[in-house]
């Protein structure tokens, strides 16, 4: 079973998803019981006819006995100036849903999704006690989706034509778009563009979510999308290559923090974290990332 714990327009969304591709049974929690059972009686009409699977909501974190995957899309709070300006209440809310989760499933595979992700996956994971590799925080590869789009739209290519956009460390104002490992087309990306259009690239992912905000409130489909990939790789036992947020231990030479990494997701969570070269002013800006997010877990 997949719960969903948060069914805002994210947590709907990733259930949507999970529903109409038949994955698995869904379970919506959210705090207001009405808001579940809206979100999921609306779901239920895009079952397919030849799927064996159902939705249900509830406020009732009893019922998450039985998940094999756990979403955590809940939110308390709203920000304007950062993703990180409230995040007291929101690592209250994770350690409350932490205890629930040990309770009622402690072998799931939990996907942070709630903002801030990185600081959240961390006190998830010291919280719950659960190996880091099931905790997994999803944001980095939104943002490495948003990297190969500016990519594109900057040399009117397909995304398809380019390879290797991925975007490390914060899912924040400190993020690193990694630009030395891009190809575009099987050739170098550095050799296309400057470090001028480069610092533009950067500046238009890290806030992306402010444009976002002058036009609707928040992403929505995009991030649903790159959850979705997750929870079918570990339901169908397949494996998939993207940037998520685990604690490190040594990796990067970083220890006791979360941070969006490279990594291989198969059924049991991540199964290998991967080093990828970086060149000089990438390693220092990923450093500057990391204590980004340590000055924040510490600040809490
Ligand atoms: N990781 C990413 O890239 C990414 C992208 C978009 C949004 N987000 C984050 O995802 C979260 C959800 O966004 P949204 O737009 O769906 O918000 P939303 O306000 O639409 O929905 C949040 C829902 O959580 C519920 N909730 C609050 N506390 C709860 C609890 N303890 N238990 C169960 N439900 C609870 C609320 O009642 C609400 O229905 C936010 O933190 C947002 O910032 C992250």
């Amino acid at each position: 079973m997949i719960s969903i714990i948060g069914s805002g327009r994210v947590g709907a969304s990733i259930g949507f998803l999970c529903v109409a591709n038949a994955l698995d049974d869904v379970l919506l929690i959210n705090r207001s019981r009405d808001k579940a059972i809206g979100e999921s009686l609306d779901i239920a009409n895009a079952i397919p006819a030849s799927s064996k699977f159902s939705i249900h909501g509830t406020d009732d974190y009893a019922e998450l006995s039985g998940s094999d995957i756990v979403v955590i899309a809940a939110s308390t709070v709203s920000y304007t100036k950062s993703r990180t300006e409230n995040k007291n209440p929101q690592v209250d809310m994770i350690k409350e849903i932490a205890k629930k989760i040990k309770q009622y499933c402690p072998s799931a595979i939990i996907l942070m999704v709630s903002n801030p992700p990185d600081v959240l996956t961390y006190f998830f994971q010291k919280e719950s006690g659960f190996s880091r590799f099931k905790v997994i925080g999803i944001a980095s590869s939104l943002d490495s989706s948003r990297f190969r789009y500016f990519v594109s739209e900057k040399l009117s290519v397909p995304q398809s034509s380019i390879n290797n956009a991925l975007v490390l460390g914060e899912h924040g104002d400190s993020m690193v778009p990694i630009f030395s490992n891009v190809t575009v087309e099987g050739k170098s990306l550095s050799s296309m563009i400057n470090d001028v259009e480069k610092k533009y690239i950067t500046f238009d992912i890290r806030n992306y979510w402010k444009t976002l905000r002058n036009y609707k409130s928040r992403s929505q489909f995009g991030i649903a999308k790159n959850v979705y990939d997750v929870i079918n790789t570990i339901i169908n036992t397949r494996e998939l290559f993207l940037t998520a947020s685990v604690v490190l231990e040594g990796e990067y030479g970083e220890n006791d923090v979360a941070m969006g990494v490279p990594v291989k997701i198969n059924q049991n969570g991540v199964s290998e974290i991967h080093t990828i070269v970086l060149d000089e002013s990438e390693s220092s800006m990923l450093k500057e990332s990391s204590k980004k997010i340590r000055d924040d877990i510490n600040s809490v």
